[in-house]
């Protein structure tokens, strides 16, 4: 194994194998260590903002477990359209407002790798592994991600992605209930193995499902103490550390494997050995873009065909829509299924003649993605409303701030696909992020959530219903507490599915 490699194998084993006394001896310390921190004042000076009441101990589980209420609050307790409040040592301050914003978005010294690095900690920080993904390698990524994204590429993705639905789809049973934020997530998953790594991974269903398995303990070991101690061998750590150590481990299988075939695949994998890229470049890209854009893609899509299915004026405009745009199958000769059909239309008529389906995923990321935007002020400090932002300090940004505001979108939670964006003010749309930071997959993500959208309702006649078989009353509302998923509340949301004439 390279060095790289034995770092993880190191920082795991190492715990693994400490005995029980040991482990209890470390985690006495830990615990003690944790006190002294938690009473610790954070090292960024105070911002002069408006502080929250309450003991600084109670934000960290509100923070990452109710994040949209506790920010909410926050605003609401103090008053103010800024307030800082601190994670531990943190010190972190919360922006509102369109001046907050404008300053938030324009600003060249807030940070988005490191304050997500801090704050959110998706993938642990082993140094000379996995610290590489959030600095030097970042505008390589950027660079290999708009090649990704060139028309010849996206081209030849359509008919693979395609495939993929099919593949998935037709494994399900014919008619039947499903959880949306289950199975449509299993189909983005595979999607975006499939965009963004290797085909070998890509046509491999158990590494794929050991995958998914992986980035699911990612998620879950997300928790306040595995992202603001890292150094803590918590359990949640651990866990961490050894699905990341996996993903590393089937990532540069799968380049030795390419190398020593001496094979040349038409694939992400191969675009990025042939333009030079060293191994932890290339796990990097992958590593990284898979959690950037697999949760992000299935969570959209889970609502999008959602809130399809719950307004059927809607989905009736956009079957008229994609009826309009596909190829009939020749009149001599089999007729052709589903994926085959889809695959004929040209990526230029996904892009630029489906305004339907844009007006549909522009209205379902604004009502449900329950973004954080999070930076670290890496210096000078800066002023948002009279409020100095000192260097060092993070600053938070909710997305709701903007598509929750009814001022900006009247009777916010309702799905209305019609209503425009907020031209007036500053910012008034944030579906992709903005300023410096906008999201730099959405060509793809857009595509992809087009073409799987299209398998799903051309292929299927269906309905939402709760989990006693009936319309729900009332419809179920995505979940802003839920930071990834943004899931409405258990039992309330499955789609009752058939089977239509056109075999997939
Ligand atoms: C529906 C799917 C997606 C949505 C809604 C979405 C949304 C966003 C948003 C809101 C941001 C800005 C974050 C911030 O300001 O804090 C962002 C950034 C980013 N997104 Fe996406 N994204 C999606 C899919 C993807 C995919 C598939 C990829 C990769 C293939 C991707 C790659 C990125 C990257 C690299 C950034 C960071 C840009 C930077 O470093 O400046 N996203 N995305």
């Amino acid at each position: 194994m390279c060095a790289i490699g034995s770092h993880l194998e190191h920082a795991t084993n190492s715990w693994s194998s400490a005995s029980g006394t040991v482990q209890l001896a470390l985690l006495f310390t830990a615990a003690w260590v944790l006190l002294a921190i938690c009473f610790a004042r954070p090292r960024a000076p105070e911002s002069g903002a408006a502080s929250l009441p309450q003991h600084p101990f109670f934000n960290i589980w509100q923070f990452y477990r109710r994040r949209f209420d506790f920010i909410n609050s926050g605003f609401r307790v103090t008053g103010k359209p800024v307030f800082q409040f601190s994670l531990l040592q943190h010190r972190v301050v919360a922006l509102s407002g369109e001046s907050g914003r404008t300053a938030f978005f324009n600003s060249k010294s807030l940070d988005l790798h490191e304050g997500f690095k801090v704050l959110l900690g998706a993938i642990p920080i082993v140094p000379g592994v996995t610290s590489d993904l959030h600095s030097q390698r970042i505008s390589l990524i950027h660079k290999r991600l708009a090649s990704l994204q060139r028309n010849e590429s996206l081209t030849q993705l359509i008919p693979a992605i395609l495939e993929d639905c099919r593949r998935i789809m037709s494994s399900w049973e014919s008619s039947g209930t499903m959880d949306p934020f289950d199975k449509i997530y299993d189909v983005v998953f595979q999607t975006t193995i499939r965009s963004l790594s290797s085909a070998d991974i890509a046509d491999d269903a158990s590494l794929v499902a050991r995958l998914k398995k992986l980035y699911g303990r990612l998620d879950s070991g997300t928790t306040p103490a595995s992202v603001l101690m890292p150094w803590l061998p918590s359990p949640a750590m651990i866990k961490k550390l050894w699905a990341t150590k996996e993903v590393y481990q089937i990532v540069t299988r799968a380049i030795k494997t390419r190398l020593e075939s001496g094979i040349s695949r038409n694939d992400t994998l191969q675009m990025l050995l042939d333009a030079g890229d060293d191994h932890m470049a290339i796990v990097g890209f992958i590593m990284g873009l898979l959690i950037a854009g697999s949760r992000s893609t299935g969570t959209t899509a889970s609502w999008l065909i959602t809130f399809i299915g719950g307004h059927p004026d809607w989905r009736t405009k956009v079957i008229a829509e994609l009826n309009d745009i596909l190829p009939s199958s020749p009149p001599l000769g089999p007729p052709r299924n589903l994926s085959t059909r889809l695959a004929t239309i040209p990526l230029e008529t996904w892009e630029s003649s489906t305004p339907v389906l844009d007006s549909l995923i522009r209205e379902t990321l604004r009502v449900a993605q329950p973004h954080t935007a999070m930076r670290k002020n890496t210096g000078p400090d800066m002023y948002v409303d009279n409020t100095v932002v000192p260097t060092g300090a993070f600053v938070v940004y909710p997305f709701s701030d903007v598509h929750l505001n009814p001022a900006m979108y009247p009777a916010p939670r309702k799905f209305d696909p019609s209503r425009k964006t907020d031209e007036k003010s500053a910012f008034g749309y944030l579906g992709w992020g903005a300023g410096n930071h906008i999201c730099q997959g959405q060509r793809l993500a857009r595509l992809s959530l087009k073409l799987i959208a299209s398998m799903f309702l051309l292929g299927f006649d269906y309905e939402v219903v709760d989990q006693t078989g009936k319309p729900p009353n009332p419809f179920p509302l995505p979940d802003w507490n839920d930071i990834l998923t943004c899931r409405p509340m258990a039992g309330s949301c499955y789609l009752k599915y058939e089977r239509t004439d056109n075999p997939l």
